[in-house]
């Protein structure tokens, strides 16, 4: 990609502000494009004002917690030399619980604008999946849109977007055909010069397909879908930010199979802001709203006026992201305690070698 000035990047005066006279002098913005296992690629201009890639080690954080790690999508200050110096605060930022048994956070993109929500017309699609995204989305205040790709090879897409507007009558839909440009023009108004948007949805729907055609070109990797399952393979294998022609950040989660939630509760309350507000008027302040007398939740399904299953996907999210908050901290304790007992031993140690 070809930059000729940070504003090409997603550089605002949020992070402008940020900045002292000073430090404008002595110190040059640079932006996360890509996180590898030892490298952090970023995009900037030197002191010339010509565009530079640069390409850091990982190892100048390699004491700092998860958080404390650049993401992609952050912008770095890095001295005349260039070398790092600080993470500029985030204006919003998406992160996970890590997948496997670990617990820990892992950052998937910072300084996004809007996500779209990638869903496909067919097996894939999951109102409870798309109420996951909403919520983590919230939780950093970024603005939604879900985009239906497929719709080409749909007989009848109404259900689908049925299903979303039910449930969501505020959401905005895009329904698209992934493969060809056109149909993505729709989606052309939240990629503006100087935002930056970001790809979420399972492998297969067409977050790289989409990428490539609005970037009029073929170098994201795409992967025929298996018939069978309409899960696609996983082709690409890392994050990138992409800089579309006409200004404008797209960025690809690649064969993300599912984003566990991890300090989200304020985020999931928004996405079920409906159910909240229910909430404190249940006769209980600490109602399950499962069985209790008087629990205005309930007697909303009763109604008919709002569905059972969005009452259990609140519940669901809720306790999922309670449970990995409570291994992480506890991960965090052991940690803690672990430290302790070195620095312990090792005093002993010491006092022993000095009698000695
Ligand atoms: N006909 C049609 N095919 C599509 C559409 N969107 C995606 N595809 C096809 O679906 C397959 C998978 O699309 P990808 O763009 O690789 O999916 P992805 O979401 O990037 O998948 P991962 O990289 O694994 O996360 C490719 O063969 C695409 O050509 C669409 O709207 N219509
Ligand atoms: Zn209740």
């Amino acid at each position: 990609m070809q930059i000729h000035n940070l504003v090409d990047l997603g550089w605002s005066h949020y992070f402008q502000s940020q900045l002292d006279l000073k430090s404008l002098e002595s110190q040059l913005p640079f932006r996360v494009v890509a996180v590898q296992r030892n490298l952090i690629e970023c995009v900037g201009l030197d002191s010339e004002n010509q565009q530079k890639n640069l390409q850091l080690s990982t190892y100048y954080w390699r004491d700092e917690p998860p958080e404390g790690r650049p993401a992609i999508g952050d912008w770095l200050l890095v001295d005349l030399d260039f070398q790092p110096l600080r993470i500029l605060e985030r204006k919003s930022l998406i992160k996970r619980r890590s997948a496997g048994r670990e617990s820990s956070v892992q950052l998937i993109a910072s300084n996004i604008d809007t996500v779209f929500i990638v869903t496909s017309c067919n097996d894939e699609f999951s109102i409870n999946r798309i109420e996951r995204y909403l919520s983590i989305a919230a939780e950093s205040n970024i603005h939604c849109v879900v985009v239906l790709t497929k719709i080409d090879l749909c007989s009848d897409t109404r259900p689908y977007f049925e299903a979303i507007s039910h449930d969501h009558p505020n959401l905005q839909v895009e329904m698209v055909n992934a493969t060809d440009a056109p149909s993505l023009c729709a989606l052309k108004k939240w990629i503006e010069p100087g935002q930056t948007v970001a790809l979420l949805g399972s492998s297969g729907v067409g977050k790289s397909t989409i990428i490539n055609s609005l970037k009029g070109n073929q170098d994201q990797t795409t992967a025929a879908v298996r018939e069978s399952d309409s899960k696609g393979r996983h082709t690409t294998t890392s994050r990138s930010l992409h800089c579309l022609p006409g200004g404008g950040l797209l960025l690809d989660n690649p064969g993300m199979r599912e984003l566990q939630m991890i300090d989200t509760e304020e985020g999931i309350k928004t996405a079920f802001s409906d159910i909240d507000s229910l909430a404190k008027k249940c006769r209980y302040k600490n109602c399950r709203h499962t069985t209790e007398p008087g629990c205005a939740v309930i007697e909303q399904i009763k109604a008919g006026r709002l569905e059972q299953r969005r009452l259990d996907n609140y519940h669901k999210l809720l306790s999922e992201q309670i449970r990995n908050n409570e291994s992480l901290a506890e991960r965090r304790y052991n940690d803690r305690a672990l430290g302790r007992f070195y620095k312990n031993a090792l005093k002993s140690s010491r006092r022993f070698k000095s009698r000695e």
